[in-house]
């Protein structure tokens, strides 16, 4: 019998009932985890007591408890990397004592960050100049792990931002760095080369472009070059200031990483009190994490509701719908934490997993979903498990009756999926307008949502700092915990290998230095078409 069979049969026995039928006076509050402020509701899923005890019994001989005490002991989980997994480090607080290699590792965070801090103070204060004066951009140059986090809390944190404008270069599409330093004054623009290895092919090619853009107006373009990066010989090498190249170790994965100097633009942006309370917020929820029960553990019960649907119920997507305009980079920051972390075919020990990886995950804010894809969500023949994530309050005092239309909408979706509509209320509804036999028949049929659809609410105060640092750990561990039940590394990320090495031997091929002998018919082809 494996780990599975329990939940698989549970889900054989119950999968034919209705979520609704569920529900008495005590489901919305045993069916939900707070923390901190924080709820995280899962009353409507086809999750009831029995699954649930069962899920949690899959993640205890799964070993969570273990692992976890291993990641935020400092131990080289990453193994196929031979590294530690030690984000949390870069939250820790001052008490907090962690070893690698027999070497506690915090003083050298703590480190880096005030030097991170003095450096945006600097920035922020004027301090520290471009040759036309007082810095008013900050244009961050990086990639996937080191784009998306800061860009998603930029956009996130904009009612705290009081420091330059922080802009976000990603794409070696040359559009995105000519769209983006089109406007900017080359002299008050202060340049951050974000990346990891300080290898990686997009952003070096748009660091050489915004060195040329700024090398027209100014005489020294290195003096306003920062650089964050674990590559101090490769920053050096590219002439930045080892006084403004902010390391961390290689014990902190990409996608895991805004907590630390990836965090610069942030940082600026915000201040760095503003950004301590993030990191502030992402400790509590360490501290739950680690502290709480498991069935009153937010990311535990996170993952096995994404464990339930994912690998038992066989919904292969989740979409996100954040009810928070300025977590609409969210989506896209999760697709890359949980899909670059949980996207495997292989467990730890190189054999294949026994169920299927993480899932696909998407997802756009309501209410702009709700008028594009939600008819699928409601209608189609695929369920798509919803997480919903919605404030009490918003930050325009003002504006607080359009607020209240944005929860009414989050809260009526959630109803909407869980309820649906039956035939005989379609029907009813169109016979109060006239329509009769063959016809009201018809129409009906078009009317019906099956409804029995799960979704969860993920609720929160308001949208600060504190709380982003809480979200974005919540997921960091939901994610950690869903690829321990899985059985794989969340750490590494071999599956985007082959496509960087083949990119690099079809640069020559298009430009027509070499040819396409050993090309499948089709890339020949294409090679064919776009060289023109
Ligand atoms: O920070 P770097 O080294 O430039 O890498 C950027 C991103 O590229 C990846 O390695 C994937 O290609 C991500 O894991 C990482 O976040």
């Amino acid at each position: 019998m494996s780990k599975w069979s329990d939940l698989q049969r549970l889900h054989e026995v119950k999968k034919g009932r209705h979520i609704l039928d569920l529900f008495d006076e005590s489901r919305a509050g045993e069916f939900s985890v707070t923390a901190d402020g924080m709820l995280f509701d899962y009353s409507k899923t086809n999750i009831d007591g029995e699954t649930r005890a069962a899920l949690l019994r899959l993640a205890e001989v799964s070993g969570v408890a273990e692992k976890r005490a291993a990641m935020f002991s400092g131990a080289k989980i990453n193994d196929t990397e031979g590294r530690a997994v030690l984000h949390v480090a870069l939250r820790a607080g001052e008490e907090a004592r962690i070893e690698v290699d027999g070497k506690d590792v915090l003083p050298e965070v703590r480190r880096i960050r005030a030097a991170c801090a003095a450096f945006a103070r600097d920035v922020r204060s004027g301090a520290f100049r471009g040759a036309g004066g007082r810095i008013t951009d900050v244009v961050n140059i990086g990639i996937g792990g080191s784009d998306l986090g800061p860009a998603m809390a930029c956009l996130a944190l904009a009612p705290y931002a009081d420091g330059p404008r922080c802009h976000f270069v990603s794409n070696v599409d040359g559009a995105h760095i000519h769209d983006v330093l089109q406007g900017l004054d080359p002299t008050t623009t202060l340049v951050i080369v974000a990346s990891k290895t300080f290898t990686t092919i997009e952003t070096m090619t748009n660091a050489d472009t915004a060195k040329r853009w700024m090398a027209a107006k100014v005489a020294n373009p290195a003096a306003q070059f920062a650089a964050v990066s674990t590559a101090g010989d490769r920053t050096a090498a590219y002439g930045i200031d080892p006084a403004r190249v902010f390391g961390f170790e290689d014990w902190v994965g990409g996608r895991y990483s805004m907590w630390g100097p990836i965090g610069l633009s942030l940082m600026i942006a915000i201040g760095p009190e503003a950004f301590d309370q993030f990191l502030a917020g992402g400790r509590a929820m360490d501290r739950h994490f680690l502290t709480a029960p498991f069935a009153a553990n937010m990311p535990v019960m996170l993952a096995l509701v994404g464990v339930w649907h994912n690998q038992i119920c066989g919904h292969a997507t989740r979409a996100v719908l954040p009810y928070d305009q300025r977590l609409a980079r969210l989506p896209a920051y999760l697709q890359q934490l949980e899909m670059e972390s949980n996207g495997k075919r292989v467990a730890i020990d190189g054999s294949d997993l026994e169920t299927h990886s993480g899932p696909v995950v998407w997802g756009e804010p309501g209410t702009n979903g709700q008028h594009a894809f939600y008819q699928l969500i409601h209608q189609g023949t695929r369920v798509v498990p919803c997480e919903f994530l919605v404030a009490r309050k918003g930050h325009e005092p003002d504006l607080a009756h359009q607020h209240l239309l944005l929860v009414a909408n989050c809260l009526a979706q959630a109803e909407a999926l869980l309820r649906g509509r039956s035939l005989q209320e379609a029907r009813a509804i169109l016979a109060k307008k006239g329509l009769t036999g063959a016809e009201l028949e018809r129409q009906a049929r078009h009317r019906v949502f099956p409804g029995n659809r799960p979704s969860t609410v993920l609720a929160y105060e308001q949208l600060t700092p504190f709380t982003l640092g809480q979200i974005i750990a919540l997921y960091e561990h939901r994610v950690f915990v869903e690829g321990v039940i899985l059985g794989i590394n969340s750490f590494d990320q071999w599956g985007v290998e082959l496509g960087k090495e083949l990119a690099l031997a079809l640069q020559p091929v298009l430009e027509g230095r070499a040819d396409t002998g050993g090309k499948d018919g089709s890339t020949a082809a294409l090679v064919a078409f776009l060289r023109g």
